[in-house]
């Protein structure tokens, strides 16, 4: 791992394009948004600053902050066209689906018309999105039609209080910022290459972003969040996680929440979630699911020197936060929104169709037979 080769299939190591919005291994601590590095911006800003800064290029002043929060919130309860569809989806759906049909159905209701509304339509997205997941999960769940609209006035405590109809605590609202903030932008991973390609054939953003969610919501992608949470969960104490683990990569198993395409020996996102996740342990009063993470954590490096990464404390923290597991995957979405909608942008102000070429390695060249002789 720690000498992986970022070249061969999966277009791994090649130039796919240029950008301005992040670098990813390059410098600080390996993980920088329009030049500030990750840990900077968790530590002293909010994820309205990061989707402002990823949208505009630069840090709002308090009065533009102030202005954008207060634009963010007028835009967030959902049209009943939409609360219609959510409340027809079952509770067995996957929410990354629901995620997708919100969006794509949202972009019927008010199309973005041209590309001059691509603010205005990423800022919607940004703000109905945690009324999106919720509206559904509390329907189809516990049968409750939830109010769309909070008094919480940061994306991270509105999303909380619709799950649980109760204020948040003041570690959960700061928590959901900095795991917010984590997940927003990450160059050309496979979710923002997917809303890239579709934006280089000037589809409209709706379009790019249920295509991103498709692509977000496999195991190997954003879906691994998840996949570490249900197999922690089968760990019954550190030592039976480390038995377990040495029989799946016996088995050849995946293990989720571990390695990645480009970081090689650690993930910076990684750090920052892990002292959280403990902390909420804590508050939690059992921190025996902390306890097992970091039992896989050294036993995955000690073994196979392969690292979590940024979903693998994220799974212990969102589980003490008490937010259900199938909620995980759709949380990344309502952050990586902003990088998926700010590279739309910047793949328009600068576009060629991305139409990449393949080595042939089929038939060789035949003529069709008569059916009958077949
Ligand atoms: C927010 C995010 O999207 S982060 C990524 C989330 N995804 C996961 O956590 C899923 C688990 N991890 C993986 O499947 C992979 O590490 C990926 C998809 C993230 C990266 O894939 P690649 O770049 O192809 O991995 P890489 O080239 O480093 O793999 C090297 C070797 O390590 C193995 N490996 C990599 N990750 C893991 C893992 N999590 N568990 C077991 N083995 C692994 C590979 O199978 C490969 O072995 P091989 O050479 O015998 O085939
Ligand atoms: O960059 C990647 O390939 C995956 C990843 O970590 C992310 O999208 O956050």
């Amino acid at each position: 791992m720690v000498d992986k080769k970022l070249s061969g299939a999966g277009l791994r190591g090649q130039s796919a394009g240029e950008t301005a919005l992040c670098t990813v291994g390059k410098s600080g601590s390996g993980l920088t948004y329009c030049g500030y590095d990750v840990s900077d911006l968790a530590d002293n800003a909010t994820f309205e600053e990061v989707a402002y800064l990823l949208f505009n290029g630069e840090l709002p002043s308090q009065i533009q902050l102030t202005a954008y929060k207060n634009e963010l919130m007028a835009m967030r309860d959902l049209p009943q066209a939409l609360k219609e569809v959510l409340q027809r989806i079952p509770a067995s759906a996957h929410p990354m689906d629901v995620m997708r049909t919100g969006a794509s159905f949202l972009g019927n209701l008010e199309p973005e018309e041209d590309f001059s509304q691509q603010n205005k339509a990423a800022n919607r997205l940004l703000a109905a999105f945690p009324a999106i997941m919720t509206y559904w999960y509390r329907f189809s769940h516990e049968n409750v039609e939830i109010d769309c609209v909070t008094d919480e006035d940061t994306i991270g405590g509105h999303f909380l209080k619709l799950l649980t109809g109760k204020a948040p605590s003041e570690l959960h609202r700061k928590v959901m910022n900095v795991s917010l903030i984590l997940y927003a932008e990450h160059e050309f991973n496979a979710s923002t290459f997917t809303a890239r390609v579709c934006a280089s054939t000037l589809s409209d953003m709706y379009s790019c972003i249920t295509g991103a969610i498709g692509s977000l919501r496999g195991p190997l992608h954003g879906g691994a969040n998840e996949a570490a949470m249900d197999m922690i969960q089968k760990f019954e104490s550190p030592e039976d996680a480390k038995i377990q683990m040495a029989a799946m990569l016996e088995r050849k198993e995946k293990i989720m929440g571990f390695g990645h395409a480009v970081y090689r020996t650690s993930d910076p996102r990684n750090v920052i979630i892990k002292k959280w996740s403990e902390k909420l342990g804590q508050e939690f009063g059992d921190s025996s699911l902390y306890d097992i993470s970091v039992a896989c954590e050294e036993f995955m490096w000690d073994t196979k020197k392969l690292f979590c990464n940024a979903d693998f404390f994220h799974a212990s923290a969102y589980h003490f936060m008490g937010i259900p597991t199938k909620l995980f995957t759709p949380i990344f979405v309502c952050s990586r929104l902003t990088g998926w909608a700010a590279h739309v942008m910047e793949q328009r102000s600068n576009n060629r169709i991305i139409r990449p070429s393949a080595d042939y390695i089929g038939a060789e060249p035949r003529s069709v037979k008569p059916i009958s002789q077949r």
